[in-house]
C-alpha cells in the first residue's frame, strides 16, 4: 500500500493529464480515502512509519533509505529521490534534503540508546542533488556530551558531495514527548 502510494506521488507530480482524467483520478483517490477512513487508528497502531523491518519504514513522506551498513556509530546507505521531491530544474527540493537527513541522523542518534529528538539540523547545499539518481548517504555520531548527541551526514552523487548536515539530538527524559 505504501509502495503504491509512493508510486502515485511520483506519477501525480510528473503528469499533466487531460481534464477528464484529472476528474477520474480525483474521484478514485477520494474513494480510496473513504475506504480507509473507518480503519483510522491511534498513532501507536498505524502501519506508516512503524515498519522498521522495511526500507523506508513503511512511511511515504521521506524517500526510501536502503541501508548497507548500520551500527550505533555510523550508517552507510542509498537514497533515491523520486520525481515527487522535485524542486526545479531536476534538482531535489531544498526542504526534502533536511527531511532525508533528519530521518537518517535521527534514527542513528537513537540506535541502541534512549530516544533523542532533533534540537537543530544545519544543512549545507553544496551542489544540485538530482532527482531519480541513486545517491550515497553517510552518517556518523561525532560526539556525545551528556544528553547531547552531535551527528554529521553527507549525501553524494557519485564522487560529488551534494549536501552535508550537522545535527544536535537531545536524549529525552522519561515522560518527555
Ligand atoms: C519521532 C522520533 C521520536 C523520538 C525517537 C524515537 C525513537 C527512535 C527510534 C527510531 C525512530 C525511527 C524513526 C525516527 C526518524 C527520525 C527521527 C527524527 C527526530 C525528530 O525529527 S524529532 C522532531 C523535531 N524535533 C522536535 O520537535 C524537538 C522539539 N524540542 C524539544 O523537544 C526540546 O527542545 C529538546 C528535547 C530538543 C530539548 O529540550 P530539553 O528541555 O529536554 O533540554 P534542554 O532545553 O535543557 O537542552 C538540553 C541541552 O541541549 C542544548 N540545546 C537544546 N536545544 C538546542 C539548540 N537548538 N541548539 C543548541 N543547543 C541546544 C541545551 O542548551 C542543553 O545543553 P546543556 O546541557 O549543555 O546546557
Amino acid at each position: 500500500m505504501i509502495e503504491a502510494l509512493r508510486s502515485l506521488q511520483a506519477r501525480v507530480t510528473g503528469a499533466a493529464p487531460p481534464p477528464e482524467t484529472v476528474t477520474d483520478v480525483a474521484e478514485a483517490l477520494e474513494k480510496l480515502a473513504a475506504t480507509l477512513e473507518p480503519f483510522t487508528v491511534g498513532e501507536r497502531d498505524q502501519i506508516a512509519g512503524h515498519r522498521g523491518d522495511l526500507p523506508g519504514r513503511g512511511q511515504a513522506m521521506s524517500p526510501v533509505l536502503h541501508v548497507d551498513e548500520w551500527d550505533g556509530a555510523h550508517v552507510l546507505g542509498r537514497i533515491t529521490f523520486s520525481r515527487f521531491y522535485l524542486g526545479g530544474n531536476w534538482a531535489v527540493h531544498g526542504g526534502a534534503i533536511p527531511l532525508a537527513f533528519d530521518e537518517v541522523l535521527g534514527r542513528l542518534a537513537s540506535t541502541g540508546r534512549t530516544a533523542a529528538r532533533t534540537a537543530y539540523l544545519h544543512v549545507n547545499y553544496r551542489k544540485i542533488t538530482p532527482i531519480e539518481v541513486e545517491l550515497r548517504v553517510e552518517a556518523k555520531v561525532d560526539r556525545v556530551e551528556g544528553r547531547k548527541r552531535f551527528l554529521t551526514g553527507a549525501l553524494y552523487d557519485g564522487e560529488h558531495l551534494t549536501a552535508d548536515a550537522e545535527g544536535l539530538f537531545v536524549e529525552l527524559r522519561p515522560g518527555q514527548p
